[in-house]
């Protein structure tokens, strides 16, 4: 294997060996926790403008298969792992991970020293780097260009523009309520919580406008989750307000910001992120602590809260930071963590049962919830 490089904005250099397509790339270093669930985690589009630490010191050894892709493409910018294993075992395994990598064009580090470098991003915060074939010289690291890319900024629509091609409006018929599913980069997870309850879905993009949708009648509206700034969607925030105030609506991780955002609410970004499959939230209607799947860079603030008309429904345990919102007026529950799991567990997944009781309640529909 080449060796390879992962030049930091702060000045770190970290040398391993190049994997996947052994291209250069840059993006948002972050890093994600979860033991298990490489595949799903490179396939999730909300990763999109990121180069992905894992924790997990061995990543590939159970392979890649055909099931747990969460969308058609590997939307992220890079990949770094400690141990790479390339002789996987799994009886649904079909190809190695740094086939898969390569089969996508996505370029990724091995053997780097992982500990030390989430301990850095922990440190210093999440920082931008580069992944190279050289080491990159001092006077490059240093100059501003080579660090300007807004990759958070941009990574939203950078993601749209390579997905709309391939990407139309789709109908999944089901015996349950119809739910309009707004796609601002969704995880097949979700579309599968919602069918495998029973549900018709149509997917539609998030530039669909309120008149556009309230033709389609549905019970429902989820918003989905989505790569970069809830920030770059400030063009739409009015249509995600009318369509909420009318449809009861689940927003999920970015949708839930961006429907905060529709509303009044603020959002920043957190130091480092939460990215991995044990991040306790509390239900504070229950007081109960579910262990959730996590993975977002930006968090609602309670600034402005209260005009929103929104209440916290959810804490994260370790930060206290804002993790679900109800609205007290209009039919709305956001969260910011993933009920639909893949990775991660699934004890949130109560709350597509709620949401889809709530459908059946207001429609008065004659409906069995499986
Ligand atoms: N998973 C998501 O929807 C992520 C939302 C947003 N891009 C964030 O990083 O906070």
């Amino acid at each position: 294997m080449k060796k390879g490089f992962l030049a930091l904005e702060t000045g770190h250099i970290f040398e391993g060996q190049l994997i996947g397509t052994e291209k250069e790339a840059a993006g948002e270093v972050v890093f994600n926790t979860s033991m298990t669930g490489y595949q799903e985690i490179v396939t999730d589009p909300s990763y999109a403008g990121q180069i992905v630490t894992f924790c997990y010191p061995l990543i590939g050894n159970y392979g890649v298969n055909h099931v747990d892709n969460e969308s058609t493409k590997l939307n992220l910018s890079g990949i770094i792992i400690g141990e790479l294993c390339e002789t996987p075992s799994h009886h649904l395994s079909e190809t190695s991970f740094n086939e898969q990598l390569k089969l996508a064009g996505i370029s990724g580090l091995a053997g780097i020293d992982t500990r030390s470098l989430v301990k850095l991003i922990r440190a210093e915060g999440t920082v931008k780097g580069h992944i190279v074939a050289e080491p990159p010289q001092t006077d490059e690291l240093n100059s501003k260009p080579y660090w300007q890319t807004p990759f958070m900024e941009k990574s939203f629509h950078t993601f749209w523009v390579d997905k709309v091609a391939g990407n139309k409006s789709a109908f999944y018929q089901g015996n349950g309520p119809h739910v309009v599913l707004v796609d601002c980069g969704y995880k097949k997870s979700i579309l599968d919580a919602l069918l495998n309850k029973g549900c018709s879905v149509r997917v539609v993009p998030y530039s669909t406008t309120f008149d556009e949708i309230n033709k389609m009648k549905p019970d429902g509206i989820v918003i989905s989750n989505g790569p970069g700034d809830p920030l770059a969607l400030s063009g739409y925030l009015n249509e995600f307000k009318k369509i909420s105030s009318v449809f009861p609506t689940l927003g999920i991780c970015l949708g839930h910001q961006l429907l905060a955002l529709a509303y009044g609410a603020t959002t920043k970004k957190l130091k480092f992120g939460h990215r991995g499959g044990n991040h306790p939230v509390k239900d504070l209607v229950t007081g109960k602590v579910y262990m959730t799947p996590q993975n977002h860079g930006y968090v609602v603030t309670n600034e402005n809260l209260k005009k929103t008309g929104f209440d916290v429904t959810h804490i994260n345990v370790n930060d206290r930071s804002i993790e679900g919102l109800k609205h007290s007026f209009y039919p709305i529950q956001t969260i910011q963590f993933h009920p639909e799991s893949h990775p991660g567990p699934s004890d949130t997944e109560y709350l597509f049962q709620q949401f889809i009781q709530q459908l059946v309640q207001s429609g008065d529909m004659n409906y069995a919830i499986t």
